[in-house]
């Protein structure tokens, strides 16, 4: 059987989409996940996002790693507004369903800003934090991005976390309210060229250590730049939001 998807990439991180609205997709084969987001023998990706009718938003969105884990994707859930305003199911203002809870968000042109879940659990340790923002991540400061072996720490720490571990990401300190990330991503197994839920941990804490005083936070990654803001009472991050472009890059057809 055929199956359309189209691509869109969010800073960098890409993805395969498809309209399930009419549950063509194998859900259950982690293998065919993987395979399509194979980059030798697919269509390339960091995961697939799969875009389902809802009975109370206005859609549902499911997002698998390349390896066929489920979870929540911050830059997909941008691409995710992007490609149902394709689709015709949403106009300039939405609010869906993910794995992680339900999203507001706002597009306009290809930009995309998208609200995260309240942020409550953050972890401070001695050299680094760790916060959940719809997934798993470990934030840690490091003197100079450029020659640091991200993947090689990435993943030494990605599995020093219990099962399903966590994302790590190095950060470096550019000004009072600019942060430059590189991530590496679990479910991929590699380093990322962007990662929304990242960014947001990032951002977070970077606000819950000190080195900013600023609730709107600027944070260059590979592949772009993001943007997070939010505000915060008691320790409690709300009305939280990654904003940066979402892009459709091509659309094509595989064998499933
Ligand atoms: N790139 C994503 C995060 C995707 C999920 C992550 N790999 C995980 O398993 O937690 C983002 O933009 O948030």
């Amino acid at each position: 059987m055929k199956m359309k998807f189209y691509k869109y990439q969010g800073t960098g991180n890409d993805f395969v989409m498809v309209d399930n609205r009419t549950k063509i997709f194998p859900k259950q084969n982690t293998d065919k996940i993987s395979q399509i987001c194979d980059r030798n023998f697919g269509v390339g990706a960091d995961g697939i996002i799969l875009i389902e009718n809802d009975t109370e938003f206005d859609f549902k969105m499911i997002y698998f790693n390349a390896d066929g884990s489920e979870t929540f994707c911050g830059n997909g859930g941008r691409c995710a507004v992007a490609f149902a305003k394709q689709l015709g199911l949403v106009e300039n203002k939405t609010n869906f369903i993910a794995f992680d809870g339900t999203h507001y968000a706002e597009i306009e042109n290809n930009i995309v800003s998208l609200q995260m879940i309240d942020v409550d659990d953050i972890q401070v340790k001695e050299n680094s934090v760790f916060a959940f923002t719809g997934t798993q991540h470990h934030v840690q400061l490091v003197d100079s991005l450029d020659n640091y072996p991200v993947f090689e720490n990435g993943k030494k720490i990605r599995y020093s976390y219990e099962n399903p571990g966590s994302n790590v990401n190095f950060v470096e300190q550019i000004n009072n309210t600019t942060f430059r990330v590189r991530t590496y991503e679990k479910g991929v197994e590699n380093e990322t060229l962007a990662c929304g839920t990242g960014v947001t941990a990032v951002a977070i804490a970077m606000h819950k250590t000190n080195k900013t005083k600023s609730n709107l936070i600027s944070l260059p990654v590979e592949g772009g730049n993001l943007e997070v803001s939010f505000t915060e009472e008691n320790g409690l991050y709300k009305n939280v939001f990654l904003k940066g472009p979402a892009t459709f890059v091509f659309f094509g057809e595989i064998n499933l």
